[in-house]
């Protein structure tokens, strides 16, 4: 279970800040929608610059008009970049297809998904899948990720949408592959601190996990 850390709703300076504290103790940098929103494509390229050992995953959204974009991600330096499963299955396969062109990986977002619409996504299993509870639907709604969806364990999974270390301790069954956390290390007082903690919490969980096997 590896740890991405979602950098949203900050400067590009900011974000490469609390990624320096946070560094350690995670796996995979995310450079949020909002990030590649207010700033561009510069932010992902920033981002690799500062961290090139690093994975980065541009969470670029795709809908539409995916080799432009998903070539402009992987040109900036992203490992990986997101598409929402809501898309046509064109825009899918055009995903996947420039990311094995360039040996990066497609995130596939399923928000807002059907489960028919799931069924008809996770043939795909070179994409990892990220089941997430949106930031409009955590805010207006006061639900989070509570890690409960069920995946076939043969296929590459994330979890993300408000996730705490308490989320985390209470995660019963197969573990995902990655947990996207952003606020609860990005807003902290001591971003490095609370790096630290969940992933002491997800190290027991892994242990666990192990133990029970
Ligand atoms: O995709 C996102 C927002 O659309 C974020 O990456 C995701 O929600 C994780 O951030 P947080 O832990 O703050 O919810």
């Amino acid at each position: 279970m590896k740890i991405q850390l979602a950098l949203d709703r900050l400067s590009i300076e900011e974000a490469i800040k609390i990624a320096g504290q946070a560094e350690k103790f995670i796996d995979i940098f995310e450079v949020g929608t909002s990030l590649i929103k207010e700033y561009g494509i510069v932010s992902i390229s920033r981002l690799k610059e500062a961290f090139p050992d690093k994975l980065i995953l541009a969470d670029m959204k795709t809908m539409d008009n995916a080799i432009y974009e998903f070539q402009l991600c992987f040109e900036a330096g992203a490992d990986m970049a997101t598409v929402m499963g809501v898309s046509p299955l064109q825009t899918i396969e055009t995903c996947l297809e420039a990311a094995a062109e360039h040996q990066k990986k497609t995130m596939i977002d399923l928000l807002n998904t059907s489960e028919e619409q799931r069924t008809a996504l996770f043939p795909y299993t070179e994409a990892i899948f990220c089941d997430h509870v949106s930031k409009d639907v955590q805010e207006k709604s006061g639900l989070h990720n509570t890690a409960s969806a069920t995946f076939d364990p043969s296929l590459q999974w994330a979890i993300a949408g408000g996730i705490t270390g308490e989320s985390i301790q209470t995660m019963a069954g197969p573990l995902p592959d990655i947990v996207v956390i952003g606020s609860a290390i990005t807003k902290a007082p001591q971003p490095e601190k609370a790096a630290e903690a969940l992933s002491e919490i997800i190290e027991r969980k892994k242990a666990e996990s192990h133990g029970s096997a």
